[in-house]
């Protein structure tokens, strides 16, 4: 009843908007529940929603903008908006460089961080990149022998799965300096340590998706959210699940924190963890145990599903525009002398077509899709010009945005070409699968060192092919967009 009667007295002014949903107004339960009821892609039906409204009411007290003008105020250097409720009700006792929503906790640590992604570092972790896409290889090349490959049931590699196992191991060992050996079992079974130090073995993907899948339906209500937690956790044995999961994925970062603290090795170790441990004139920074796990953990998540999701969609959408692959093969072929070779991330990362498909890859399906949220000031603030009251729940989706026929016509359609003419610099502001701003993401240079790397190396050796020739791409969104098991049927490329 209370609730209701807030709807009506409409302090905010925000019964002119139109709710996702009949009862977006009245609570949060109803974003919620589209979990369920939106095919598990709930942003795609936000999307259709804001075909005929630019401001959604997805809660009693968020909104969701359509208008690309809004992402500068909503995300850019100098938004007056923080991050909002969702970020700070998962999180644990120690704050990581994701989660801090106070702005000066996030500049200290962005600052101190930033070392660890420069350029430098990038140079000099290349290798550990190169060894990952080497191994990957060679367990393709077994897929691709003739016995394997041209039999009349050939073997069917779910790229997907290849795709989690190489960035789980690159950002082990980017991170950590752990070889986790998963490229070469084939599975993603790692170790995982509980708070008494019992060590227990777990699936790495399921974990991971543990904390997206126990988090990502309840985070909308941040009062409810820990009620709600222990609730469904009683009444659903598929939920309980899931935070069992997602537990053992804390338990993951901590063995490899603990492994990592152990090494005696005489060689000082060069990772994110090394520089995460000491300054840039090599003196040590006394960070609490928790909080070096907070970082650790969203390095290793954020740091691998993203870019797994990114490497099966290329790979997705180059099989289904075949002429567009084959544009691709023809900048490879003129660029990289041998098919067996890795090639030098300088010697790709300037090849336009190719960074072209991974971005156009990035603009159609960002990994992630959902509107980030962000609070406005107490004070309100203007978005694209409408006044908006103060601590109001705010977001542009990227998915969304990148939908503005405005700026990325015929936006449905795989288009790399787009990235190739005049616009292509001015439409930049609105190509947002990184977020923007200060709050941006940190590991994007990784990320397409990864990217250029091995889409290279694949693309140049093998043929890959669809088991079905029908497949079409289904999604499950949590706070990142997995793609399903992707099949394809490996060959050693012969034309
Ligand atoms: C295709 C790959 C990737 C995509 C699409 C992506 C996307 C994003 C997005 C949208 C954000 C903003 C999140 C928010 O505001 O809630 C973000 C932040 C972040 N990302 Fe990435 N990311 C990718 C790869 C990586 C990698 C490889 C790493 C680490 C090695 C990484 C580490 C981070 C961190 C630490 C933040 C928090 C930054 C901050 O708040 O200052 N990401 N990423």
């Amino acid at each position: 009843l209370q609730r209701i009667t807030l709807y009506y007295w409409d302090s905010k002014g925000f019964r002119k908007y139109p709710g996702l949903d009949a009862f977006s107004g009245i609570s949060n339960l109803s974003y919620m529940l589209q979990i369920r009821q939106a095919e598990g892609f709930r942003t795609r039906k936000l999307a259709r929603a804001h075909q005929n409204h630019a401001i959604i009411r997805l809660g009693p007290n968020s909104l969701s903008f359509r208008d690309i003008e809004a992402i500068k105020d909503i995300y850019g250097h100098s938004t007056p908006c923080t991050k909002g409720d969702m970020y700070s009700t998962p999180a644990g006792a120690h704050r990581s460089l994701l989660d801090s929503v106070n702005k000066l906790e996030h500049s200290q640590k962005r600052k101190r961080l930033a070392a660890a992604f420069s350029a430098k570092h990038l140079e000099g972790w290349e290798f550990k990149v190169v060894d990952k896409c080497a191994r990957m290889i060679a367990q393709f090349d077994k897929f691709a022998s003739p016995s394997s490959s041209d039999a009349t049931s050939p073997t069917l590699v779910d790229f997907r799965h290849w795709a989690n196992l190489f960035t789980v191991e690159a950002i082990a060992d980017i991170g950590l300096s752990q070889k986790l050996g998963l490229l070469e079992s084939g599975n993603d079974i790692v170790e995982a340590e509980d708070e008494k130090g019992n060590i227990y073995k777990v699936s790495f993907v399921d974990s991971l998706r543990g904390v997206g899948r126990s988090q990502a339906p309840i985070v909308w209500s941040p009062y409810g959210y820990h009620f709600l937690k222990s609730i469904l956790s009683l009444l659903s044995k598929g939920f309980s699940r899931q935070v069992r999961n997602s537990t053992a994925f804390n338990g993951i970062v901590r063995r490899l924190v603990s492994k990592r603290l152990d090494y005696q090795g005489q060689e000082p170790l060069d990772d994110f963890f090394a520089c995460l441990a000491e300054n840039q004139k090599g003196e040590s920074i006394p960070l609490p145990r928790g909080e070096i796990e907070a970082e650790c953990g969203v390095f290793m998540n954020a740091g691998s599903d993203t870019t797994a999701i990114q490497l099966t969609h290329v790979i997705y959408y180059l099989l289904k525009n075949p002429e567009k692959l084959q544009r691709l093969r023809e900048e490879l072929d003129t660029h990289i002398p041998s098919r067996s070779e890795i090639p030098p991330y300088a010697s790709v990362r300037t090849l336009p077509y190719l960074k072209a498909c991974l971005d156009e890859s990035l603009r159609l399906s960002p990994p992630v899709s959902f509107g980030l949220q962000r609070k406005t000031p107490p004070m309100g603030m203007s978005i694209n010009n409408e006044w908006i009251p103060g601590n109001t729940l705010v977001s542009v989706p990227a998915y969304i945005a990148h939908r503005d026929e405005s700026v990325f016509p015929n936006s449905e359609i795989f288009m790399p070409e787009r990235w190739l003419n005049d616009q292509a610099k001015e439409v930049q502001k609105y190509f947002i699968p990184f977020s923007a701003g200060s709050r941006g993401c940190i590991g994007r240079n990784i990320t397409y060192l990864e990217q250029h790397v091995l889409i290279a190396a694949l693309v140049r050796r093998f043929d890959f092919s669809f088991a079905d020739p029908n497949f079409e791409m289904q999604w499950e969104e949590r706070f990142n967009l997995w793609p399903s098991a992707m099949p394809v049927i490996v060959r050693h490329r012969t034309a």
